[in-house]
């Protein structure tokens, strides 16, 4: 092995990059790697040119060597239908983020540099904790404080808003809508992402493409829940392909899939890259033939660069500080193991490759003339495009507008509800199970003067069943949702709002459904008065409570996880139902700081309502089945005063449940807005404060 001689000049060279350009030229070391064509003779002078001093730092090791031709299918399909978009390319200088531990402060990347263009596909290597998913995060938009340094797309400072139009973040689990078949999703991905920019015909060409593209169109009409690990993964890339995004970053793609799967997934990435966007994603090691896929390597080790080049100067670099790599080694692997040398050797490879200024390419004239297949974005395309997205308010952050969200985000979510047959028929028995029980329990008694009390259990046991029977559910589905609307959220398929709305009606009609059988049969099996408005408002209560309590389940499983939520429920449910049947028999004795406590229980303005609208309105004295000389509450309006529920107007209930309601829904979507964001504690007040505004 010949000793390098290029320390001192890459040293100088870097120290060049500020403002000339300069030529300098080192040995480079004989060295032969596995899966690497063209190595040099011993000794051999290359040249190291440096294209652009100020900004660009591309040279080349061995630019004699052949072009490494990333491997692409010939029958490549071009996506004709798609919205045309720029291509875009990612710098970032000095890049530092340190983040507040309980130990102090720590720094994740520091100072780091890079260049991720268009046209290629970067993996960003290292090992484990070495700041990879940091990077991407970073670079994502995904993290955006406690960064130093600058990002820049195209060359200059990125404009977030912008970024987040022309990017999609692929993350690691494939969180998909189970109940839709492949096609469907697309169709519903192309209508909130593409929005206005293309007509239906052409939407629906445009996921007929994507679908070719990524070779799912065996399966478009198979339910996602039934797809294979490496459908699901290409599935995860179609969803944020249909709108044709020119940065694509990818969080651990291959993770989960097996050989053939994971070889399937890294060429639809080259082949997405060839056509023009900038594809970067993180990686664990690789094999060599899969190593070699890639256009760029970044490689990261305990937050500094360590290397950053094509994967054939990966070899010849190692060999340059001193580490030989046998051709038979994988070099993906071999560099770990020099890794394990410590951390002077993690140094040492940041100094040589100035923690990333220096980008080792195959051949300059690649990088150079290997232009992507779209149009690059001048300075002043860049303004006129961000000038057009800010004409209009609603159109600037979403293709869509707020109602065709909504409209589409209602449809798929009631498309899927009724699509869970086993959900919904459980459901039925459940509402029909529960209401001939409760209706045997109380068979006849709402006419009986003498049983006026068992007929209040009967209300409250009509609401318990509405309160448990709705807040359990989105306590423990809303977790995994979340997590769902985190990736369509952040990849900007539409807003907060839209989703949130039409989360709070796609349960209606089914409650509707199934809340109405069950009071129908409760009612008239325990025998309450017929009179249609009674009957009414009896069913509204009913159903408001069930509504109001799913607002509630809505809170808690946007805040905590399920299993949290699972316990914390029955917690808050509990005090609330306490306060509610506070003041049975104590009458108009209920001292007025209980009335106020009373008044902080949602279930207290339904127990009240469902009483008030069996017993008040001046219904009649009832008949006593008994033999009693003295049937005390066969008036109703006694029996409401011992109740403390005298003079209570039933439309005071409702207003009560419909500020509870609108507490309840208004709160969750703060906390699930909260959730989507990095620093949530934060912007407590500022939400505090816009909340106030509304
Ligand atoms: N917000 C944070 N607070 C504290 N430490 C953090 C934070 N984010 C990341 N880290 C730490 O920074 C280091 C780098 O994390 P990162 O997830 O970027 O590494 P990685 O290279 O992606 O690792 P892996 O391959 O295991 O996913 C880890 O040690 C991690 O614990």
């Amino acid at each position: 092995m010949v000793v390098p001689t290029t320390r001192t000049d890459v040293t100088k060279f870097g120290s060049a990059m500020g403002r000339t350009a300069s030529t300098v030229s080192f040995a480079v070391p004989e060295v032969t790697a596995g899966g690497v064509d063209g190595e040099l003779p011993e000794g051999e002078e290359e040249e190291i040119l440096l294209v652009d001093p100020s900004r660009t730092r591309l040279f080349s090791v061995s630019k004699d060597r052949p072009i490494a031709r990333i491997p692409t299918r010939a029958d490549m399909k071009t996506l004709t239908h798609m919205a045309r978009r720029p291509a875009v390319d990612i710098e970032f200088h000095d890049l530092t983020y340190a983040v507040n531990t309980t130990a102090g402060q720590r720094t994740i990347l520091k100072g780091i540099n890079g260049f991720f263009r268009s046209g290629h596909l970067t993996a960003i290597m290292g090992p484990s904790g070495a700041g990879k998913s940091s990077l991407m995060n970073i670079l994502a938009g995904y993290v955006r404080s406690d960064i130093k340094g600058q990002i820049q797309t195209n060359g200059y400072p990125r404009n977030m808003q912008l970024f987040k139009k022309l990017s999609s973040y692929i993350m690691q689990e494939d969180l998909l809508q189970p109940r839709l078949t492949v096609v469907e999703s697309l169709r519903y991905a192309a209508r909130l992402k593409i929005g206005r920019e293309l007509s239906n015909e052409d939407q629906y060409k445009a996921v007929d493409e994507v679908l070719d593209l990524l070779g799912v169109s065996v399966c478009r009409n198979t339910y996602v829940e039934k797809l294979s690990g490496g459908q699901r993964k290409r599935l995860s890339v179609a969803l944020e392909l249909v709108n044709n995004p020119p940065v694509i970053f990818l969080d651990e793609p291959t993770t989960g899939l097996d050989i053939v799967a994971i070889k399937q997934c890294v060429a639809l990435l080259v082949d997405l890259a060839k056509q023009g966007r900038t594809v970067v994603c993180t990686i664990h090691q690789p094999s060599s033939s899969l190593f070699h896929m890639f256009d760029q390597v970044y490689m990261l080790a305990k937050g500094s660069c360590i290397y950053n080049g094509t994967p054939r100067q990966l070899v010849p670099f190692l060999a340059q500080v001193g580490h030989v790599c046998k051709p038979t080694h994988n070099p993906a692997d071999y560099i770990f193991e020099v890794l394990d040398n410590g951390v002077d050797t993690i140094l040492e490879l940041t100094r040589e490759i100035q923690n990333g200024k220096i980008i080792l390419c195959d051949d300059i004239n690649v990088m150079e003339n290997d232009k992507p297949n779209t149009k690059r974005l001048s300075r002043n395309e860049a303004l006129e495009f961000e000038k057009l997205s800010k004409l209009d308010k609603t159109h600037s952050e979403y293709s869509s507008s707020f109602n065709t969200q909504f409209s589409i985000l209602l449809s798929r979510k009631m498309k899927q509800t009724f699509r869970n047959t086993i959900g919904l028929w459980i459901s039925f028995f459940h509402h029909v199970f529960s209401a001939f029980l409760l209706g045997s329990i109380y068979y006849g008694i709402g006419l009986d003067g003498s049983r006026p009390f068992e007929n209040f259990k009967f209300c409250i046991s009509v609401i318990v069943f509405f309160v448990y029977t709705h807040v359990m559910g989105p306590v423990l589905t809303l977790p995994s949702e979340v997590k769902l609307l985190r990736r369509e959220y952040f990849n900007h398929w539409y807003s907060l709002r839209s989703y949130v709305l039409a989360s709070a009606i796609h349960t209606i009609p089914s409650m509707l459904l199934f809340g109405s059988l069950f009071l129908v049969i409760v009612y008239f099996m325990s025998a309450q008065p017929i009179e249609w408005i009674r009957f009414g408002q009896f069913m509204a209560i009913g159903l408001f409570t069930g509504y109001i309590s799913e607002g509630l389940g809505v809170l808690i499983g946007s805040s905590v996880k399920n299993s949290t939520g699972a316990v914390l429920t029955p917690a808050v449910l509990a005090p609330l139902l306490a306060l509610a049947v506070y003041g049975m028999g104590y009458g108009l004795a209920i001292e007025p700081l209980m009335e106020s406590l009373m008044a902080i229980s949602f279930l207290r303005y339904s127990l009240v309502g469902i009483s008030t609208s069996l017993y008040g309105n001046g219904r009649a004295n009832m008949d006593c089945s008994t033999e009693d000389l003295y049937c005390h509450y066969r008036s109703p309006e006694l029996l409401l005063r011992d109740l403390g529920m005298s003079g209570q107007s039933i439309g005071y209930q409702f207003v009560g449940l419909a500020v509870f309601g609108l507490l309840f829904r208004v709160s969750a979507y703060y906390v699930i807005r909260l959730r989507m964001m990095n620093k949530p504690l934060r912007k407590i007040p500022l939400y505090f404060k816009k909340f106030l505004r509304w």
